[in-house]
Formats: C-alpha cells, structure tokens, sequence
C-alpha cells in the first residue's frame, strides 16, 4: 500500500477582502485552489515572484489563517477541523522559520528563553531543567554553543540568528518545518551553511521542510521537488533539477530565464519578466504574457496534469492527452 504523504494540501483558496470606506469591495485572490503533498523526509521548495501568494500558502500550512476553501491535512488530520486545544497540541508538529533574523527574535530576550519559548506554550507545568538541557543540547545541534544560551541576540552575526530561530522551530521536535525565505537575508556563504544545516538536520532528525523562496538557485540546491506558483495558482510541479534544467510551463522558462537583479533597498527581483496584467478569472493566469498562447487559454483554466513520471505542468498547450 503506498504511503500517505505527510503534507497534503486541497484545493486551497484564500481570498483577502478588503472594503475601502468609499467605493466597492475588493476581493483579492492570494491563493487559487492549490493541491499538492509533501511526503515524509521530503524537502519540498515553493518558488515565484513576490505577490504571487507564497506566504498566504506558508501561513495557511502552519494553520495561523483560514483559508477561504480547501483543507491541509497533516499526517490525515484535517488542521481547520481541530478544536482550538487539539491544535495547540498538534502544533509541536509543525514550526516555522521566517526571513528576517534581525525581526523575529525579541532582543530583550536572552537566547535560551527565545528558543525554549515553544516549549513554555506547550506545557502547562514546564520542567525548568529539563528544558534548560533540551536548550543546550539544541543550540549544539544548529552548530552553536551551550553558553550562547546567556546571550543577547544583538551579540550574534544574521546566519548565527538564523541558526539560532531554526533551534526554536525544531525545540518541540517537529516533523515539518515551515522555511519562508529563511535564507534570503543572509549572505552568500552564510546562506550556503545554513542550507547544509538544513540539510543535515533532514538526514539526522528526519525533519521535512517546506521551503519557500524566491531564489531559484537556491531552491534548486536544497529541494527534492518544487512547485512554481504564479498569480496565486501552481502551475507547474516536478524534481526541482528536472524543472529548472527543463522547464514545460512557459511561466517557469520566463522565470528560469530571467536576470535577477538587485534594487537599491537590497531586495532581489528578476528583471525582463513579462508583466502584462490581465483578468484572470477564467483563463489562464498567465495568458496575457504567454508567447505560445492560444483562444482557449483566455476562456478555459488550465488544471495540472501530469505530462512525465512526477511532472505536472497546467497549461493547455502541453495537455496533449485533451486536444
Ligand atoms: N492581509 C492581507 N490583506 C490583503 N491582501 C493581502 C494580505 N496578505 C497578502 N495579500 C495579497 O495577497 C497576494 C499574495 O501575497 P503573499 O504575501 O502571500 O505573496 P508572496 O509570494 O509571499 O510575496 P512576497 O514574496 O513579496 O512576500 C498579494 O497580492 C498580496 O498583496
């Protein structure tokens, strides 16, 4: 019998409404009916340009929003079924890394109270010692030192913070971690130590990782799999080196294809991407700046299919089993 996946995220929508004190409502669709699994030990990587709803998935995964529609079955619980208590419970299963280094960590907190934190929320009656030990012996495995536990976090470089909320997020002994742009406010060398990190901790603690980046490179170096999310919508899914070596979906070759470039705040985007927008409520999302666009992808949405073993790509031109 195959194994169920770890990870198994349907039809997920999320749509923000925002009403304006004058004029009409607003609706924007951040997420549009996303599926996908992430199996056990997998280190799945999520890529796309800034807006196109990476965050919106991440936060919906680790059940800190509702979606619209759609369910995020862990391990074949369904999260947003679970009552309140039930899922601070199931929460020690899943944690989450963020980006900035500098902002999540409260730098009135000493670093050992920073990463037991979890631990504080779980228990009701925390074991003082055996939590300082489970500090000491985390900061060791994220390549710190026991004593760093004493410190402040502004006597720490970025990639040490980094290490430092990675020993938070993995303190409750997760099996999936949530990694959004984790990596992204660090330099290159110290982004290449924490992707071994990571790594590492996937082969010795069994850890699962969804990792969200804009960076493909970077993706392409630490994921099994990847999904490429445009406009909200996955529109193409596969083994990251086979997606990025041979991209099918013509948004993943124009994202491949692409400069990347930085902005004078620091900020990485890819330059000469087409950004022509367009109405998408029907067609394709990416119709409007597709070179091999045709009459039905304006009018008809292209879902998933599989084109090779563990390849999905949604665009009609390459659905050959339809036409
Ligand atoms: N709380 C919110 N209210 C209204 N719109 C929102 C909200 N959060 C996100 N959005 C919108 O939803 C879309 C997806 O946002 P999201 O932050 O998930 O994208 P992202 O890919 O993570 O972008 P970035 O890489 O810039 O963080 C964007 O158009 C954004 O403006």
């Amino acid at each position: 019998m195959e194994k169920a996946p770890l990870l198994d995220v349907r039809h997920l929508t999320r749509d923000y409404v925002s009403r304006p004190l004058l004029g009409k409502t607003h609706t924007q669709r951040a997420l549009d009916n996303i599926s996908l699994t992430i199996d056990a030990h997998e280190i799945f990587g999520i890529v796309g340009e800034s807006g196109c709803g990476k965050s919106t998935l991440a936060r919906l995964v680790m059940a800190l929003d509702r979606p619209t529609s759609g369910q995020v079955l862990f391990d074949g619980e369904d999260l947003f079924s679970l009552k309140d208590k039930e899922l601070k419970q199931r929460r020690r299963d899943f944690q989450m890394v963020f980006q900035d280094p500098f902002g999540s960590l409260d730098p009135r907190q000493k670093i050992g109270r920073i990463i037991a934190e979890p631990l504080h929320v779980l228990a009701s009656k925390p074991d003082k010692a055996g939590i300082r030990a489970r500090v000491a012996s985390m900061l060791e495995s994220v390549g710190l030192e026991a004593s760093h536990a004493a410190r402040y976090p502004h006597e720490f470089s970025g990639g040490q913070r980094q290490r430092i909320a990675i020993a938070r997020a993995l303190i409750t002994g997760p099996r999936l971690v949530v990694a959004d742009e984790a990596v992204s406010a660090l330099d290159l060398s110290v982004q290449a130590q924490v992707l071994n990190l990571l790594q590492d901790l996937r082969e010795k603690r069994g850890v699962t990782f969804l990792f969200i980046s804009h960076n493909l490179a970077v993706v392409n170096s630490i994921a099994d799999r990847v999904g490429v999310m445009y406009r909200g919508r996955l529109v193409e899914q596969g083994p990251a080196q086979a997606v990025f070596k041979q991209p099918l979906h013509p948004y993943t070759s124009a994202l491949t294809d692409a400069e990347l470039s930085v902005d004078r705040f620091g900020r990485q985007a890819r330059k000469n991407l087409p950004n022509r927008s367009a109405e998408t409520g029907a067609g394709c999302a990416f119709y409007a700046n597709c070179p091999i666009a045709v009459e039905r992808c304006v009018h008809e949405r292209p879902e998933l299919h599989t084109v090779a073993l563990g390849r999905t790509v949604a665009c009609h031109r390459l659905d050959h089993t339809a036409q």
